[in-house]
């Protein structure tokens, strides 16, 4: 019976654009992905982040609801247009007082605030300015960051500068799936590179500001396994590796972008992203601990493909999610050992781990998902096996806490342990909702 160590964090997230709503109430600016919703045809069921959860107007109720889930810790995002409404210069007090209310109301339910600087809502206003491939947006993350430090100098336990730099990277810049919905890998290496350098310099502010807590910064991480032992398969698992994975661990743990993938851009023709020495240690600076979201690994093989050359597998005798990703919780052991042994991080939370289901209240109103419940235990059990390793993790989140707007997907994909009706905003508590309680509430899986 695995038991987690007394002192072990057990949480769940959210994130601003998904479940606030408000998109344009008390002074909010408009953020990148209230112009992507609003463009026709981004979002696969047409939804949109407007009314979402409605957790602007709700936040009380649903700090309730982790106070009966009972977590140590909740992790959220802060709207960035909602504080600088133009990304820089003017604060919009209404904003900040949202967030030092929803503060506040964790701080009475004794729940620790983890919060994430930026998870995905850029001010419109930069991206009309050039966004993540400019210089501006990099220094006006800089000042958001330290504002935000001096504002909640003492009350916030985890800071995150980025969530996932890789998606806002690649999916927002190449495939295009994402706001800002470029295809242009070339824009996408510049963003990772800016992303990279506005994460230094928030850090480098976040130290200055003697803000008290820690700071990290999260990445979702996928193990890459080649389809078969064939050697070209063999290397097309280790491009892929090195374009989801290493891209961002390299530079923040070793200082530098992955020789093999410089290499493989520079042959098919990319202008490389350039770093000053400077700007390495700047990136490279110490770290208090590593996010890592996991969902799913990657099946690949040698394919045909623009750039990487590569193809994707779906193990057959898998079983898959709603999201159509593979359910493998041994990805989780293996990308915390892997990454505990080669990068030496000070310390590791899994920032998410979940699953979307087709959801739906039965005749009496409940939702038995049954499903969720097995995901989750047997990720935390595989999560046990690296802690009892040595590996450093001291928390665990879940994605998420309630139904929320995933992404290009919409309102259709739901994560949440609690259901969201969208047309009354009801809350219902689901099965895995107090599954879940009773694991922090014990520390214990079984
Ligand atoms: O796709 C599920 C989650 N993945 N990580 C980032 C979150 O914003 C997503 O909802
Ligand atoms: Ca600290």
């Amino acid at each position: 019976m695995p038991y987690f160590p007394e002192d072990f964090i057990f949480g769940v997230a959210t994130a601003s654009y998904q479940i606030e709503g408000a998109w344009n109430e008390d002074g909010k600016g408009e953020s990148i992905w209230d112009r992507f919703a609003h463009t026709p045809g981004n979002i696969q069921d047409g939804t949109t982040g407007d009314v979402a959860c409605d957790h602007y107007h709700r936040f009380e109720e649903d700090v309730a609801l982790l106070k009966e889930l009972g977590v140590d810790a909740y992790r959220f995002s802060i709207s960035w247009p909602r504080i600088f409404p133009e990304g820089r210069g003017r604060v919009n007090e209404k904003g900040l007082d949202f967030y030092r209310s929803l503060t506040g109301k964790l701080q009475e339910a004794g729940i620790k605030p983890v919060v994430t600087l930026y998870h995905w809502d850029l001010p419109q206003k930069l991206q009309d300015k050039g966004g993540w491939e400019s210089q501006e947006t990099v220094e006006a993350f800089a000042e958001y960051a330290r504002f935000l430090f001096q504002s909640f100098a003492k009350e916030v336990f985890l800071w995150i500068t980025h969530n996932e730099p890789w998606v806002v990277s690649f999916v927002g810049h190449y495939e295009g799936r994402h706001a800002p919905g470029k295809r242009d890998f070339k824009s996408a290496l510049q963003v990772s590179r800016n992303l990279l350098l506005s994460h230094g310099l928030a850090v480098q502010a976040f130290r200055e500001e003697k803000t008290l807590g820690s700071i990290g910064i999260t990445l979702n991480l996928t193990p890459v396994h080649p389809f078969s032992d064939s050697e070209e398969d063999i290397l097309a698992a280790k491009r892929c590796d090195g374009y989801f994975n290493r891209w961002f661990l390299d530079p923040l743990f070793k200082g530098e972008f992955p020789e093999d993938m410089l290499l493989w851009y520079e042959k098919k023709g990319f202008a490389l992203p350039q770093l000053s020495e400077e700007e390495k240690s700047l990136i490279a600076q110490p770290i208090d601990f590593l996010g890592i979201n996991y969902y799913f690994r990657r099946v690949v093989g040698k394919g045909e493909g623009a750039i990487f050359e590569v193809e994707f597998f779906n193990p057959p005798q898998s079983e898959y999610t709603d999201m159509g990703w593979e359910i493998y919780p041994e990805g989780l052991y293996e990308i915390v050992k892997r990454v505990s042994e080669e990068y030496q991080p000070e310390d590791i939370y899994i920032t998410e781990n979940g699953i979307a289901l087709p959801d739906q209240p039965d005749s009496k109103g409940r939702i038995n998902d049954q499903k969720r419940i097995d995901y989750l235990r047997s990720h935390l059990l595989a999560l046990h096996r690296a802690v009892d390793e040595g590996c450093p993790v001291s928390g665990y989140f879940v994605w998420s806490l309630m139904d929320n707007f995933e992404w290009g997907f919409g309102l259709s994909k739901r994560f949440g342990l609690v259901y969201v009706d969208y047309t009354t905003l009801q809350r219902i508590k689901k099965a895995s909702f107090y599954w879940y309680q009773k694991v922090v509430k014990s520390k214990r899986v079984d």
